[in-house]
């Protein structure tokens, strides 16, 4: 998948975001290296903090179904006119998992930019910060 479908395909997920709060919603498509993508959306609850953030769904989803060590590309995209830029619980969240991961964030315009996520999470603290 081309890094513009993977962008096109996280924003057919705005559909089914759950936003009756923010009404912000937000897609994302996680692709691995097999070529196996997992979509995400924003999740949204009554007691706010308990919001799933659209990356992180589609990232669980991933580890849940057996896929660790390899993933490519995480597509996110909004409605709004800036960038959907990860929040920082997802950032520390893919660090975990990916530390050299390749994101593609989009407008509602749908032109994205393409960047690491070492750039948005620099001196992440992860697993090997344990050792
Ligand atoms: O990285 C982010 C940041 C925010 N949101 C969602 C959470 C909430 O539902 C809405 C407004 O914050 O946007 C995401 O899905 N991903
Ligand atoms: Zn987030």
């Amino acid at each position: 998948m081309t890094d513009r479908e993977l962008v096109d395909l996280a924003f057919t997920m705005l559909d089914r975001s759950y936003v009756p709060y923010s009404r912000f919603p937000v897609g994302a498509a996680l692709a691995c290296t097999d070529g196996t993508v997992f979509t995400g959306c924003n999740v949204e609850n009554a007691a706010y903090g308990s919001t799933l953030c659209a990356e992180r769904t589609a990232l669980v989803k991933a580890v849940s179904e057996g896929h660790r060590d390899d993933f490519e590309r995480l597509a996110v995209v909004g409605n709004s006119t800036d960038y959907c830029w990860p929040c920082g619980a997802c950032r520390q969240m893919l660090y975990e998992f990916s530390p050299r991961l390749t994101l593609l964030v989009a407008r509602s315009d749908r032109q994205y930019v393409k960047l690491t996520l070492a750039e948005l999470l620099p001196h992440g603290f992860g697993p090997r910060s344990l050792d």
